[in-house]
């Protein structure tokens, strides 16, 4: 592996084996750090990721006059909750490209009220959040765009609900329902609150994660299946004292695809089968795919049986680890199919374009669809330069084309901007680079 401000080269690697022990969830991070801010009491947050994403959460707490402590150098948080009552009520919030800090903290102010305006990245201003606001605004609350319609930058000012039913659309991303399911404890405390979902929710597996985390904080929600959730009147969020975060499911993927393809077993340690988040279940693709899956209530190992076989699947539940299969099909025996992926094209880049792009130039045939994505693995796989259009994941998947399977060897892979990856992973390549050299890192 050699660095360079504005690319890496990666060597094929002939073998990938080892233990990775992964950095904290973002989506758990961030969940947890909005709730703990909003509750009563403090919460001594451990094993937080550190990351852009949670950065900027961090920061838009302190503006918004949260108290918070780092514990020395470590991952440990204090939080000093809230109460539901921010102490500031205007505040410019810088969001960078987290989703999951935008959307969530979009309902939380809206719901509070005040003076706030968010706003991103360019690549923010881009992804949808209108059925969010619309859902907001047709109960009373008042937030507008103040540039394009129905993306931030967003103004949300003070305003007057007017009904506690509330209407959502799921359809092109789950962190609205998440937003408002988080939010809605703020909404009434005398009153039960309503969300119907409109239509279809994608990614349902992170709505799993946002009811366990409020579980937690000691707001229950009832629910009709996936098309309505009722906030009982009279709860508010009250801190568990202690909150440890799991490893990252969607981080786990790129080290167990390595094992699947490159020989393993590699170990990854943080998540196994008591996780609650939908992206351990990364590993039932890989089962298909025929790599060889061992897990411990809190690690999974992959280990290869040699030539990888095609997959045709839908990957809905899993949009983050999916993209970590379409790199693995690299290395399979036939074409496979990720189907029902649509959300890939407003997420960090429009995923479907940059994945068929990227993967053309290391050798595959690539169909892309409105919604779905087909890979034939090529003879050999090419060297090339890949670019990253400032998505973490795509710099992270990438890395995989440098190793040799049991189909076809790996190539020497150029990751262009590898500093991307710090939205999820700072130290990404640098455990990569342990597990292909059979390191415990
Ligand atoms: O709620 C969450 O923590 C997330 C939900 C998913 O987004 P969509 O619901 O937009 O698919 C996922 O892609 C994202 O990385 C994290
Ligand atoms: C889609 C992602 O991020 P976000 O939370 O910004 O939506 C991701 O991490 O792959």
């Amino acid at each position: 592996m050699k660095t360079h401000p504005h690319h890496l080269d990666l060597q094929p690697a002939l073998r990938a084996q080892g233990t990775v022990r992964l950095p904290g969830s973002k989506s758990i991070s961030n969940r947890t750090l909005l709730l703990a801010a909003l509750a009563q009491g403090t919460t001594r947050i451990h094993d937080l990721l550190a990351s852009d994403d949670t950065h900027v959460m961090l920061m838009a707490l302190q503006k918004l006059g949260v108290q918070w402590e780092q514990v020395g150098e470590s991952q440990e948080y204090i939080v000093h909750g809230v109460d539901g009552v921010l102490p500031i009520h205007q505040a410019d919030l810088f969001m960078g490209n987290a989703g999951t800090a935008i959307r969530p903290l979009t309902a939380a102010l809206a719901a509070i009220g005040g003076d706030y305006t968010l706003h991103g990245v360019s690549r923010m201003h881009e992804r949808p959040i209108g059925d969010l606001v619309d859902a907001l605004n047709a109960v009373g609350m008042r937030i507008e765009y103040t540039g394009q319609q129905g993306f931030p930058p967003l103004h949300i000012r003070r305003g007057q609900i007017h009904t506690r039913r509330m209407q959502v659309r799921g359809n092109v991303s789950s962190q609205f329902l998440t937003a408002l399911l988080m939010a809605a404890p703020l909404m009434a405390r005398e009153e039960v609150v309503t969300i119907d979902v409109i239509g279809d929710l994608i990614s349902k597996p992170y709505i799993e994660i946002t009811l366990n985390l409020m579980r937690r904080f000691s707001v229950e929600v009832e629910r009709d299946g996936w098309q309505s959730f009722s906030i009982p009147a009279g709860q508010r969020y009250v801190s568990p004292g202690e909150i440890h975060v799991e490893g990252d499911a969607s981080s786990a993927s790129y080290f167990l695809a390595a094992g699947a393809i490159a020989g393993g077993p590699v170990r990854v340690e943080g998540v196994g089968r008591d996780s609650i988040q939908g992206d351990v279940r990364f590993v039932e693709a890989l089962e298909q795919m025929g790599a060889t899956i061992t897990m411990g209530d809190n690690w999974m190992e992959a280990t290869s049986n040699g030539v990888l076989k095609a997959i045709d699947a839908d990957f809905n539940h899993i949009p983050d680890a999916a993209m970590t299969i379409a790199v693995a099909a690299l290395y399979a025996d036939g074409p496979s199919t990720l189907r029902n992926i649509g959300s890939w094209r407003v997420k960090e880049t429009d995923r479907i374009a940059a994945m068929a792009t990227e993967l053309r130039k290391v050798g595959a045939v690539v169909e892309e669809g409105d919604d779905y994505l087909r890979v034939t693995p090529p003879e050999q796989i090419k060297a090339a330069a890949i670019d990253t259009y400032d998505d973490h994941r795509m710099a992270m998947c990438f890395s995989l084309a440098s190793l040799d399977g049991a189909a076809r060897r790996g190539a020497p892979v150029r990751i262009n901007d590898p500093k991307c990856v710090a939205k999820t992973f700072p130290d990404y390549f640098d455990a990569f680079a342990a597990i292909t050299r059979g390191e415990l890192i």
